[in-house]
């Protein structure tokens, strides 16, 4: 699934209009029947403003899952819902929704059965649902109506937020479908209606004639009290800055009303490509998001902003994205598959040998953070890697002896008091040789001429080089661009306080826009790079990005992140490339962090080593 900023939104709309010939109207009239069918889809369920939200963040709850409730329908890509690889959160439009969803525009019901369920047939076959409970439908002829548009006893009452840009002429779209389905609206201007022009024109004077009722903020009264439901589309992906003047009075309304709110596109407010929240901003309870998913219902504080993100197509090829130089995806396992080519069933040979999946050399740990190199270097074997080294300072040796006694260790020489010094550098390099990867940074620790030690190691290694930790620290202290590159990957797994020392920015600066910075980052020094923490995004030196999902917030725990380099360690180990290892070791990392977190009594539980067993 792309993940676009609003600029390439822009192109990929203006290349469908000119290009295909589809008038915009066409589009627009596409976005407000899939707002509309969403708004239906949420009416069914019944969903509170709190409980659909309650969904969207359900990590809270005992076993509950960091995206349990997202639920994008996936037009628009080709990403189609998966499970097996435990993604069950995403569901492509109209194929396996359990609300009857919205997209459900078959008049399929629960069991898949065509023609059977939709009010429609129900209607035109004389109905089922008499005294005695369903009735089994003979096979043969059936006629389905429109499901997705139609709401029954609906009792329904929704305020359509208009802006007067073209996101207000989706809304008032949506407004004539909604009528449909007999739920009453009533049309909300930001602006005086007089002021839409273009598009949003169209819709406002087709409102009119269907005689939709409306007001305008600043000379009707607005009430919010006698509402269900909220449609916010009030700014999209045109806005910049805060919202002003009446944008900002009616979503600090619209939000204070605790009235469901659905979105059409992004929540107003939010700033479509890094995820910032200005204030005020829409907390929406469904964002509706058009044609592709905009890289700030991702990248968080938006994505908690959002809701239940549901991805709808209006028309605009998936394919164009590439045309337009969209180089940002959601981490989906179709993705993983069909884009990166990873076999995520992680088959193994049945003539398999330790020598078939390779070998990692870990430097890491010291006497105070030895547990860092023993989490990492057992991720690794359960990442499925043949064979582990963990090399370390000869006096921590005595002591992890038997920890793991899978791993082998190599006394690397350091320091009487069991840290790390410069002259062992030699030594990991002459481990390295004979390993697939090289691996270094979890309990380190810093030592005097540590930035020198990195560079024989950045310069000397011939296999995939893997950073993290005190080696992201040491790295962000020396010039390396100055270093030679032996033609190697290299992996930095940053998490955003090592990306601000790497960066030289503040932390703050660096979750500004994490995609952003990510592929920055990446191209410029020519590193695979993750950037780590909820939705951790990893960069390509070729300016590719993916934004994962997998995940939960139990994994904020001591040790998680050395866990992470030895996932990926153990998969570029077993022949994966940097790339390959680096998305599908956080993918990986994140879905056993939440089975961890699941099989915990609370999440909170959570321990790094939790993780590793549930890989
Ligand atoms: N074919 C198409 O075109 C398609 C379009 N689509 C839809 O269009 C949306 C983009 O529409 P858009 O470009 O018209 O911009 P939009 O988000 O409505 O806002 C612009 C208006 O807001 C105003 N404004 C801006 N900032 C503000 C602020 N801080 N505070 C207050 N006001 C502010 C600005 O006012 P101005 O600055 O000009 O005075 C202007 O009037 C997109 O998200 C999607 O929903 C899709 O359906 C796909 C097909
Ligand atoms: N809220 C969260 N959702 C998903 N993953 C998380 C969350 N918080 C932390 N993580 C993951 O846990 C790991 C923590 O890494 P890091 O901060 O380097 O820990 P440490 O240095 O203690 O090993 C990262 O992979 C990060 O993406
Ligand atoms: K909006």
């Amino acid at each position: 699934m792309d993940l676009v900023t609003a600029e390439q939104m822009r192109q990929l709309d203006r290349m469908t209009i000119e290009k295909l010939g589809i008038p915009a109207i066409a589009l627009m009239e596409n976005a407000g029947r899939a707002i509309a069918e969403e708004v239906i889809a949420l009416c069914r369920r019944g969903g509170s403003a709190h409980g659909e939200r309650a969904g969207r963040s359900g990590s809270g709850g005992v076993g509950g899952s960091g995206r349990s409730g997202w639920s994008g329908s996936g037009d628009g890509s080709e990403d189609g819902g998966s499970s097996e690889s435990g993604w069950s959160g995403w569901s492509r439009s109209g194929e396996s929704r359990e609300d009857g969803g919205a997209s459900g525009n078959s008049g399929e019901d629960g069991a898949g059965r065509r023609g059977e369920c939709g009010p429609g047939a129900e209607r035109i076959r004389g109905g089922n649902g008499g005294v005695g409970g369903p009735a089994v439908l003979p096979p043969g002829f059936a006629v389905s109506g429109d499901r997705a548009l139609t709401l029954d006893a609906s009792g329904e009452h929704w305020l359509i937020l208009a802006g007067k840009g073209n996101n207000g002429g989706d809304g008032l779209a949506a407004a004539r479908y909604l009528r449909e389905a007999g739920i009453a609206v009533t049309l909300v201007y930001a602006a005086a209606p007089e002021s839409l022009a273009g598009e949003a024109a169209v819709q406002r004077d087709a409102a009119a004639a269907m005689g939709l009722p409306a007001v305008v903020y600043g000379r009707d009264v607005i009430d919010f009290a006698a509402c269900s439901g909220i449609v916010d589309a009030l700014l999209g992906t045109g806005s910049a800055g805060a919202p002003r003047g009446a944008y900002a009075a009616l979503i600090a309304a619209a939000n204070s009303s605790g009235k469901r709110i659905v979105s059409a596109d992004i929540p107003s407010g939010l700033n479509a490509d890094t995820g910032e929240l200005h204030e005020p901003c829409i907390h929406a309870a469904v964002t509706v998001c058009l044609a592709f998913l905009k890289r700030g219902l991702v990248q968080y504080p938006g994505a908690g902003a959002a809701g239940q993100v549901v991805v709808r197509s209006i028309g605009i090829p998936a394919a164009s994205a590439r045309e337009a130089g969209v180089q940002a995806s959601l981490l989906t396992p179709e993705v993983l598959r069909t884009r990166l080519g990873v076999d995520v069933s992680r088959r193994r040979s049945p003539e398999g040998h330790k020598g078939t999946y390779g070998h990692v050399l870990l430097a890491a740990g010291s006497l105070a953070m030895s547990g860092a190199g023993l989490l990492a270097a057992r991720a690794a074997l359960r990442a499925g890697c043949g064979l582990v080294t963990w090399a370390l300072p000869d006096k921590l040796l005595p002591y992890v002896i038997g920890a793991a006694p899978e791993i082998m260790l190599a006394a690397a020489g350091g320091r009487e008091d069991g840290t790390w010094n410069a002259g062992t550098a030699a030594e990991v390099l002459r481990l390295g040789a004979v390993r697939d990867v090289t691996a270094t940074g979890p309990g380190l620790g810093r030592f005097e001429g540590d930035g020198e030690w990195l560079r024989m190691l950045w310069e000397g290694t011939q296999g995939p080089l893997v950073l993290d930790a005190d080696a992201l620290n040491i790295l962000a202290d020396c010039d390396y661009s100055a270093w030679s590159c032996p033609g190697r990957p290299v992996i930095l797994t940053p998490h955003p306080g090592e990306m601000a020392r790497l960066a030289g920015l503040t932390t703050a600066e660096v979750q500004r826009d994490r995609i952003g910075l990510a592929l920055a980052y990446a191209t410029q020094h020519g590193v695979v790079l993750v950037l780590k923490g909820a939705h951790s995004v990893i960069a390509t030196p070729d300016g590719e990005a993916y934004v994962n999902i997998t995940g939960h917030p139990g994994m904020g725990t001591g040790g998680a992140g050395d866990v992470l380099t030895g996932i990926i360690s153990g998969l570029l180990a077993q022949g994966l490339n940097a790339v390959q290892a680096a998305v599908f070791g956080v993918y990986l990392h994140g879905l056993a962090g939440e089975r961890a977190a699941g099989a915990r009594t609370h999440p909170a539980g959570l321990i790094a080593g939790d993780i590793i067993e549930a890989l």
